[in-house]
């Protein structure tokens, strides 16, 4: 999978060298590339904002520079890559949206800062290319980079071979293999820590009792902490959703 990203500060995306993502491009599963946006401004200040029409505070990103950009980026591979856009304004990022994401040959996420990216830059891309608006949740960070290193990270984990053992992404919270339902708390060694120790039941080695006790902690954390998850597969499962 090819992920382009587009931003004034291309320093903001160092993480990807490393760790989980670093070592799939180093294996050649993802082939990540970050543009400096200032590549494609004009003039002595190559500049890339202007006062919003309409008055409002702060300012905008121009479309001419974000259209020279997107064009030479979107155009430089084979076929049209979908085009991601972290803003407050979108739909919230989601597994399931991530996962359909893992699939696709070839995105391209433009970072907005400042107030956002003249309107009339996404229109004219989708024209062209499919283009998605996605938030990380109802809160306002300075610029899009941030919400794109967590769109790679949640969608890269997905792609065949990126994870060593694809059966952990299964187990995710949120994830099919889930249910749907926030995972259940993990132990590991030692057996007795601080006067506390493993549950019995993980240590007797029987899976199905071991896989019903999971499902009944994932039940519990979920109803506690996000009762909307559990609203939403009762809609869709009915009652069946907590055999
Ligand atoms: N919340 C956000 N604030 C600014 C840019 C992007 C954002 N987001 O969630 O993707």
């Amino acid at each position: 999978m090819r992920i382009d990203v587009v931003t004034i500060f291309p320093a903001y995306l160092a993480p990807l060298d490393e760790a989980l993502v670093g070592r799939a491009r180093r294996a050649g599963l993802l082939d990540v590339r970050v543009h400096d946006l200032r590549r494609w401004a004009t003039g002595v200040h190559k500049a890339v904002d202007d006062a919003p029409y309409g008055g409002g505070p702060g300012m905008l990103m121009t479309a001419p520079v974000w259209g020279a950009a997107l064009d030479e980026v979107a155009g430089s591979g084979e076929g049209v890559p979908r085009l991601l856009v972290p803003t407050p304004a979108g739909a919230p990022l989601t597994q399931r949206r991530a996962a359909s994401w893992a699939s696709e040959p070839w995105l391209v996420l433009a970072c907005g800062r400042y107030e956002g990216i003249d309107a009339r830059v996404l229109d004219d891309a989708r024209r062209r290319m499919p283009v998605e608006e996605v938030s990380l949740g109802d809160y306002v960070l300075a610029g899009g980079e941030v919400a794109a290193l967590v769109v790679v990270e949640a969608v890269s984990r997905l792609v065949p071979g990126v994870l060593g053992n694809p059966a952990s992404a299964e187990l995710d919270s949120f994830a099919e293999g889930t249910g749907g339902l926030l995972e259940a708390p993990a132990y590991t060694r030692p057996e007795r820590w601080r006067d506390l120790d493993v549950p019995e039941v993980l240590r007797g080695g029987n899976h199905a009792v071991v896989d019903r006790w999971r499902r009944d902690r994932s039940l519990e954390r979920t109803a506690a902490v996000r009762p909307d998850l559990l609203d939403a597969l009762l809609a869709r499962h009915g009652a069946a959703a907590f055999d």
